[in-house]
């Protein structure tokens, strides 16, 4: 425990020494204290990510391991009083600047004195408001937060109203269903009544707020540490090199692109390429006109509508890339969105998908480690998807066609997403020589069949997702 006392100590004193020296405010529970840290040099973020861990570990071993389990499994509580605090929008009725007592913070709110108290004070023990003085409530630096920024509001509200219910039934959902592919015997089908009935994304379809909600949670997941588009867009920061295709005036293929917004930063770097962003017809028909404001990348760049359960239309692109699309999917779903390519390959063409890539336990920093685990739940709990490994990934190209030639993944430092690569090398194919999409349908048929997807479930799961997707775009702009 002294180890990690001192080892505390130490990456404290780097981080404070960092940001003394470069005049930055220091971290602190006041309302006026910064939301973010700045980007932070390599060596003096991982002290931050020491400091995290070890305070971590040493919690725990202060705890003791039985205290530790006994109240560790009550942090749903945490969540309920934080996803109570935002459903009511309790931070937003708080002064920033000075105090509310708890008694007219009542009158603004439906909770009735004794409810709006406990969870207020429940949240507090998180750092989520302050009590100065009995009964009067004050911000802190991240009641703050989630008075100011909408999207996190979203971000608590998805997560507490639709990803939390869907975890507490997914125990129920694996009892019932245990091989877990379906997109409508989620935990989430459980916990809405809609199992059987429709995927998430066709509920949000039918219910604008809640995919609204979705899509800003999702800008607020995207926007924060470890996934900005630069990563894949800056040669610089380890992003990928199109240099090649640029000189070759090559096409790339945004499949499930939004509204583009990889493509517009793309098509700003490389001045010859032309791209194509599909996406299905409603985030189509939502997309900003043009895509940007410079015209030579705007008329670059061709959005289309396409379903990835159908035939790819683009023939003999150079690129395919799918991102935060894959680890939407159960594998049997994943093998036909990579199988609806191959008509349209030519040899040596690329697919790239944009994903977490999750390493052996422990590889990871535990920060990235803990985030894409959880995420990887997420997946189960919401669409009995899942994050998969280089193993994973290798596995799925495989299952769709021994024409996929498997790459490799490669991650730029400081990003939590990584490229996994393949290219299509049509004489691999079983049954090569203009048979390559037979055989990999008769590949598939082996490998997908215990969970086949039926069509009718592929049509569920395509059309509403643009709903949801639509909110995230208007962030993206
Ligand atoms: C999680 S978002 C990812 C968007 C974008 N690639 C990104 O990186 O932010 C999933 C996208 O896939 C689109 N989508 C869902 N089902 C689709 C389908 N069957 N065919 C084409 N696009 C689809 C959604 O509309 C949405 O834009």
């Amino acid at each position: 425990m002294v180890a990690l006392a001192k080892k505390i100590t130490k990456a404290t004193e780097k981080l404070e020494a960092y940001m003394k020296s470069e005049n930055l405010p220091l971290p602190s529970f006041d309302a006026d204290a910064p939301a973010d840290y700045p980007p932070l040099p390599a060596d003096v973020q991982q002290s931050r990510q020491d400091i995290i861990h070890a305070a971590k570990e040493l919690s725990l071993l202060a705890h003791g391991p039985r205290e530790a389990v006994r109240w560790g499994i009550w942090e749903f509580l945490d969540v309920l009083a934080l996803t109570a605090v935002n459903h009511y929008g309790l931070a937003k009725l708080v002064p920033i600047d000075s105090t509310i007592t708890l008694a007219e913070l009542q009158t603004k709110t439906p909770l009735d004195p004794i409810n709006l108290a406990r969870l207020v004070r429940l949240a507090m023990t998180n750092g989520i408001f302050r009590e100065p003085s009995p009964g009067v409530i004050a911000h802190t630096s991240a009641s703050r937060v989630l008075a100011e920024d909408e999207n996190m509001q979203s971000w608590i509200g998805f997560n507490g109203e639709d990803i939390f219910p869907a975890s507490a039934h997914v125990l129920q959902a694996l009892k019932a269903y245990p091989e877990a592919t379906s997109l409508t015997r989620t935990g989430f089908q459980f916990a809405f009544d809609t199992v059987d009935k429709e995927p998430m994304f066709a509920t949000f379809g039918k219910d604008p707020d809640r995919a609204r909600r979705m899509g800003r949670a999702m800008a607020s997941l995207t926007g924060g540490e470890g996934y900005e588009p630069s990563y894949f867009v800056d040669v610089e920061k380890g992003g990928y090199d199109f240099s090649d295709l640029d000189a070759a005036g090559g096409t790339f293929v945004d499949v499930g692109g939004s509204h583009g917004f990889i493509c517009v930063d793309l098509a700003a770097r490389y001045r010859n390429m032309k791209f194509v962003v599909q996406d299905l017809q409603k985030t189509v028909d939502s997309a900003p006109k043009p895509l940007c404001a410079d015209p030579q990348v705007a008329e670059r760049i061709t959005l289309m509508a396409h379903d990835f359960f159908t035939e790819q239309p683009i023939k003999g692109a150079d690129v395919y890339y799918f991102r935060w699309i894959i680890h939407n999917y159960s594998t049997p779903y994943a093998v036909r969105i990579l199988q609806n390519l191959i008509p349209a390959l030519k040899p040596g063409a690329r697919i790239i998908i944009n994903d977490h890539c999750l390493r052996e336990p422990g590889q990871e920093n535990p920060w990235d480690e803990r985030v894409m685990r959880r995420m990887d739940v997420v997946m189960l709990a919401l669409l009995n998807a899942q994050e998969r490994t280089e193993a994973e990934f290798r596995e799925l190209f495989a299952a769709a066609s021994d024409g996929f030639v498997f790459k490799g993944v490669t991650r730029a430092k400081g990003c939590r997403m990584s490229v996994i690569e393949a290219v299509w090398q049509p004489d691999r194919a079983a049954g090569a020589g203009g048979q390559a999409a037979g055989a990999a349908a008769d590949n598939a048929a082996a490998t997908a069949a215990p969970a086949a997807v039926t069509e009718e479930e592929a049509a569920a799961t395509a059309a509403p997702v643009a709903a949801s997707a639509e909110p995230k775009s208007e962030e993206a702009k």
